[in-house]
């Protein structure tokens, strides 16, 4: 099984480079100022997205990722170089998260777009900076900051517009294989469907839509039955779910009972998830006469107290499927995906070092009258005290 969609890694910044004490040591200038340049920032580690992948095994294999270490500062001014940034490829979809903290850093849905989980260390200083008119010898520096180390959840979501939930051997992935090119396993017997797959519903050029279909749910799925309900974060960022219910079960259960159990487990679950769009679907009506099929669906509507869209089918004859689809079709159409900038809500998450340098700056040893007037001779090499 190839599709891992849960992982947990190290990431660790690099840390900033030491600042430097030098002196400038030439002949004829016998009492050189100070020349020892700042190191380098740390590394940051960056999860980037790929869309040529659609899965995190690779992360169970490799856990721990680092980046580079900001060089120490050196004589001469020479400032330390930057450690290169790790770049982290997952799929589009994935969520990082601290595992410790369990705040959600952010998470990456186009192609190409990164997201610094690891902020690298701020580089120290080197004795130049700590030059004055009162010191004109320092020998102070101040050492790199440790760049920043995280435990990291990832998380990936699959990205489909409609959901597809439902009891096993409901004929959920009857349905999907109905209508997309997707081709799932189909038995009749529970969790026949592991993990998700997703088929791509072509309606014309430029017209599609995505649906996933994931493992069945059964009742005590959020108390970890079955197969639990970990699959259902799948079905986040759909914009539309499907309540498939198999009107005539062949393990003789109750297909009222089976309905009110499936929206009991999805609110005990997430109650977000249960507030989204939700249609129910019911299947399997070649099984009765059509009289018996009406009033079975209405029994079950009367105990969910469904007051939304309802529509039937038989999946496996692709009875009433296509129609389900270009209403599905045209729904989506008039519920475009909020784009992506209204999207980014989440807010900037801070980093440990963010202050380190604000911080420092503010220190007694910059309260310095000459500060401003040595600053900007630094550029371009030692800025010479003492020359005779
Ligand atoms: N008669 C009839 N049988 C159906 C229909 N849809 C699905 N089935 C049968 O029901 C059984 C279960 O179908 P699946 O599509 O595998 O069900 P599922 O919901 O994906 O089940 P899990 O993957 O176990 O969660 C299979 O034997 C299907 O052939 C239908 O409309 N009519
Ligand atoms: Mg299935």
């Amino acid at each position: 099984m190839n599709f891992v969609d849960e992982v947990e890694i190290k990431v660790d910044a690099g840390d900033g480079g030491n600042g430097c004490v030098s002196f400038r040591r030439e002949k004829y200038i016998p009492n050189g100022g100070p020349d020892g340049g700042d190191g380098g920032d740390g590394g940051d580690v960056y999860l980037i997205a790929d869309e040529g992948l659609n899965t995190l095994i690779d992360y169970r294999f490799e856990r721990f990722h680092a980046a580079e270490r900001g060089e120490n500062g050196k004589s001469k001014n020479c400032t330390g170089r930057r450690g290169q940034d790790k770049y982290l490829k997952v799929p589009v979809g994935t969520r990082a998260t601290d595992a410790e903290t369990g705040e959600v850093i952010g998470e990456v849905l186009h192609h190409e777009q990164k997201l610094m989980v690891a902020k690298g260390g701020f580089h120290g200083l080197g004795n130049t900076r700590f030059k004055s008119s009162v010191n004109r010898a320092p020998r102070q520096k101040t050492p790199g900051t440790p760049g920043e180390v995280r435990q990291l959840k990832l998380e990936l979501m699959l990205l489909a517009d409609v959901g597809l939930l439902g009891m096993p051997n409901a004929g959920k992935s009857t349905f999907i294989s109905a209508v997309s090119a997707a081709k799932p396993k189909i038995a009749n017997y529970p969790f026949t469907t592991l993990v998700p797959n997703l088929g791509v519903v072509r309606q014309g050029v430029g017209n599609s839509f995505v649906v996933a279909d994931i493992p069945g749910l059964i009742e005590g799925a959020s108390e970890g039955a079955g197969l639990g309900i970990r699959f259902l974060k799948h079905l986040e960022r759909c914009r539309v779910l499907l309540h498939i219910v198999d009107i005539e079960p062949f393990d003789g259960s109750d297909p009222i009972e089976d309905a009110v159990t499936i929206v009991d487990e999805l609110s005990k679950y997430s109650p977000e998830l249960a507030e989204k769009p939700r249609w129910l679907v019911f299947n399997k009506i070649d099984l009765m006469l059509e009289e018996d099929a009406k009033a079975k669906m209405d029994e079950i509507v009367a105990a969910l107290d469904w007051q939304g869209p309802i529509y039937s089918m038989s999946a496996a004859e692709r009875n009433g499927t296509q129609e389900l689809v270009n209403t599905l079709g045209d729904w989506l159409l008039e519920h475009p995906l909020p784009s992506l900038e209204e999207q980014k809500t989440e807010e900037q998450v801070e980093f440990k070092w963010q202050n380190y340098h604000d911080s420092v700056m503010e220190s007694e040893d910059w309260d310095d009258d000459d500060w401003d007037d040595d600053w900007d001779d630094d550029e371009d090499g030692p800025e010479v005290i003492y020359q005779k």
